[in-house]
């Protein structure tokens, strides 16, 4: 059976990258993608945002949606002080499967939880199951028309607190118009735009930031 792209992308990092390096994980992965095979990772110029954006706001208790190969999740947690943890969702099987491979490699799993699963399952339990109280990061870089769903329901299970910030992936490319439509007409979140580039590419994307104000 032939691999998949993520299982290469895999397989090049695990023969060139540096084990329990992060840094050495994110070049090799940005590397591949960039030379050989395009894949939807956030990428080293959109991750320059997620990182400040992460430093400006040293989580304690992170939420990312959509982990697909790790990639972010490996940034992420490389910046998380002691003690901090990311909890990370992916529904699609064989994706959880390479992220969990890749966040052991790089050596950041003490502070990764990989949920796996849809979403809005996930969501209503984090509370109960996995012992959050509020979330002060989260990270959206999954389908794009669950991104407002989500993060209304991250309102009705009051994972959000007064600072608590949301980060959102591919605002313009694949696009998520109605989640801005909703976010920067809402008068409980202060929004703030970071044009930027699709992934590897020289196509226009953006990141959207928004700060709930409780
Ligand atoms: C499967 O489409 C891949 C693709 C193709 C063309 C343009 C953008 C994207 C893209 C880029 C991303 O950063 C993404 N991040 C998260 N979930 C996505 O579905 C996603 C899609
Ligand atoms: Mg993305």
């Amino acid at each position: 059976m032939n691999q998949s792209k993520e299982q290469r992308i895999l397989n090049f990092v695990l023969q060139n990258a540096v084990r329990g390096d992060p840094c050495s994980v994110l070049e090799t992965i940005d590397k591949y993608c960039s030379q050989k095979e395009w894949a939807m990772n956030v990428g080293d110029e959109k991750g320059l945002i997620l990182d400040k954006t992460v430093e400006e706001v040293n989580p304690s208790v992170a939420l990312e949606l959509g982990t697909y190969c790790g990639y972010s999740a490996v940034r992420i947690a490389r910046l998380l002080k002691a003690g901090a943890h990311l909890l990370t969702v992916e529904f699609n099987p064989e994706f959880a499967a390479i992220a969990k491979q890749m966040i052991e490699f790089a050596g950041v799993q003490d502070k990764v939880k990989l949920l796996e699963g849809p979403s809005e399952e996930i969501i209503p339990q984090l509370k109960k199951k996995y012992e959050v109280d509020t979330l002060d990061f989260v990270f959206l870089d999954h389908w794009k028309d669950k991104y407002t769903p989500d993060t209304i329901l991250l309102q009705e299970c009051n994972l959000l607190r007064k600072g608590s910030v949301l980060l959102a992936d591919n605002i313009i490319v694949p696009g998520a118009p109605e989640f801005l439509n909703y976010i920067r007409n809402n008068p409980r979140f202060q929004c703030t735009n970071y044009p930027s580039h699709l992934e590897y590419m020289k196509v226009e994307d953006a990141m959207e930031k928004a700060v709930f104000l409780g």
